[in-house]
């Protein structure tokens, strides 16, 4: 495909795309639901097929020297299948919102006023090779009522373009429009200059992905965004602390998965409990071959321990997110300086405390400024299914609209209805 074929592929997506938002938004419940539930079903009985095709993925990451929590990443196993097919489920089980009536009341002139909540129409959403996120992206586009163009990351194109294929054809098995699930077929990242600059089609884009992807939606975008971005998300051992609990709590948020945006990529320790507990998460992380890139304190705590990869942590560390074997590991002196910290490097993602000490608790909830803050939980829960909203479109780094995971409320508005029997304004 050239530059011109590139930009008129992506506009016939978006007319299409628009002419299916109207069916969906109109769409009854119980037809968006067999869609979902037809979804679930193929992707356990098409199961042999999509492996395939991702094998494809896969063997073109590994030629290509692709890391391997990225790999990782690319993987459609029968347990993530089957995790895809139990979210189209449950999201299939869940109350329909489209159309509730919020907040409905009288005013003084007889006339009653509330909300009801409306997909915004399409959105288009550029994200990681990360093939369930197709499903996920797809399950919530349907419930909400919405159309979608998901443009996925390119070493995922041929897992992509099979799951695709079953989605449309739950669609259309459900009596509903194919096209308001459509696939970028193309890898040209021409498609994505062009998907940001449609405002007659595109309603909003949602970026999930580094900062090159978000350079090049700063520079292009004309229509709304809502940002997924990088997480550089810390984890504070406060005074006093459960340091068992902090044991296990930070090995899971570093260690458990290294390439998602929720895994920790910081670990801050009061001065206080930092000899008794860098020595144990250092010889925890020494064990799973994880880097420590660290403060000049910590690496005087850290220093005896046999096997352990420490690095003298630079300023640029603080910022850093690895999505890999690595850590920043730094002494502080308590809560304010933990939270200070974080305010200053945080990529505002998810950041937690482990502690014992309810205000210092109280005090990081308020102050810290991320879309999730957490009290002795790993930063990994930062998650759509793990919250309740049955899937999740990603983790909104922005303020306005959604922010933190988002699911089918994210994907929605609230328009005013106005109920009146007759009445004129005076
Ligand atoms: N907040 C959230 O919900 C999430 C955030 N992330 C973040 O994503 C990053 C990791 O994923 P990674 O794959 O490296 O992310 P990238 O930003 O490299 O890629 C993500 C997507 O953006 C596209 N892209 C990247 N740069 C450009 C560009 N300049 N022009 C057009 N398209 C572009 C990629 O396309 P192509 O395939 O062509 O490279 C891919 O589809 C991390 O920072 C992670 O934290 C990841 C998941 C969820
Ligand atoms: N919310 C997701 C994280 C998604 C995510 O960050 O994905 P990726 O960066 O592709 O590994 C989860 O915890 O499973």
């Amino acid at each position: 495909m050239n530059a011109l074929n590139v930009t008129e592929y992506v506009q016939t997506l978006g007319l299409q795309a628009k002419v299916a938002s109207a069916l969906m938004a109109s769409a009854s419940a119980a037809i968006k639901n067999v869609a979902l539930r037809s979804l679930a079903s193929q992707l356990r009985a098409q199961a042999p097929q999509l492996k395939e095709a991702n094998s494809l993925d896969l063997a073109r990451a590994r030629a290509a020297g692709l890391a391997e929590p990225m790999v990782d990443r690319l993987k459609l196993t029968d347990q993530v299948l089957e995790t895809c097919a139990q979210g189209c489920e449950q999201l299939a089980a869940m109350p329909d919102v489209i159309g509730e009536i919020v907040g409905m009341n009288q005013q003084p002139s007889g006339i009653r006023v509330g909300r009801m909540r409306v997909p915004i129409g399409v959105f288009g959403m550029i994200y990681e090779s990360r093939p369930n996120v197709t499903i996920e992206a797809a399950s919530l586009a349907i419930k909400s009522g919405n159309a979608a163009i998901l443009r996925g990351g390119s070493e995922a194109i041929e897992s992509n373009r099979a799951l695709a294929l079953l989605v449309q054809q739950a669609l259309q098995a459900a009596g509903l429009p194919q096209d308001a699930v459509q696939l970028v077929q193309t890898t040209d990242r021409e498609a994505v200059g062009q998907l940001i600059a449609m405002p007659a089609f595109v309603d909003v884009i949602i970026p999930r992905g580094g900062k090159g992807l978000i350079e090049r939606i700063s520079a292009g975008a004309k229509v709304p965004v809502i940002k997924h971005l990088d997480g550089n998300c810390h984890s504070y051992v406060d005074d006093p602390c459960d340091l068992d609990m902090a044991l296990r709590v930070v090995d899971n948020a570093k260690t458990q998965k290294y390439s998602p945006c929720n895994a920790s990529e910081s670990l801050l320790v009061a001065r206080a409990v930092a000899p008794e507990f860098l020595p144990r998460i250092g010889a925890v992380f020494a064990k799973k071959q994880v880097e420590m890139r660290v403060c000049a304190e910590s690496m005087a705590l850290l220093a005896p321990i046999s096997g352990a990869k420490l690095v003298p942590a630079t300023e640029q560390d603080w910022a850093e997110e690895y999505l890999a074997p690595v850590i920043s590991i730094k002494v502080v002196a308590g809560v304010d300086e933990a939270i200070a910290h974080i305010n200053r490097y945080s990529s505002h993602h998810t950041d937690a405390i482990l502690t014992r000490d309810h205000l210092h608790a109280q005090q990081f909830l308020r102050e810290v400024d991320s879309a999730s803050v957490m009290v002795n939980a790993s930063t990994r829960f930062a998650d759509g299914f793990e919250y309740g909203l049955g899937a999740e479109i990603g983790i909104s780094t922005d303020k306005f609209h959604a922010r933190g995971p988002v699911g089918i409320e994210g994907l929605t508005s609230l328009k005013w209805v106005v109920l009146g029997q007759g009445e004129v304004r005076g």
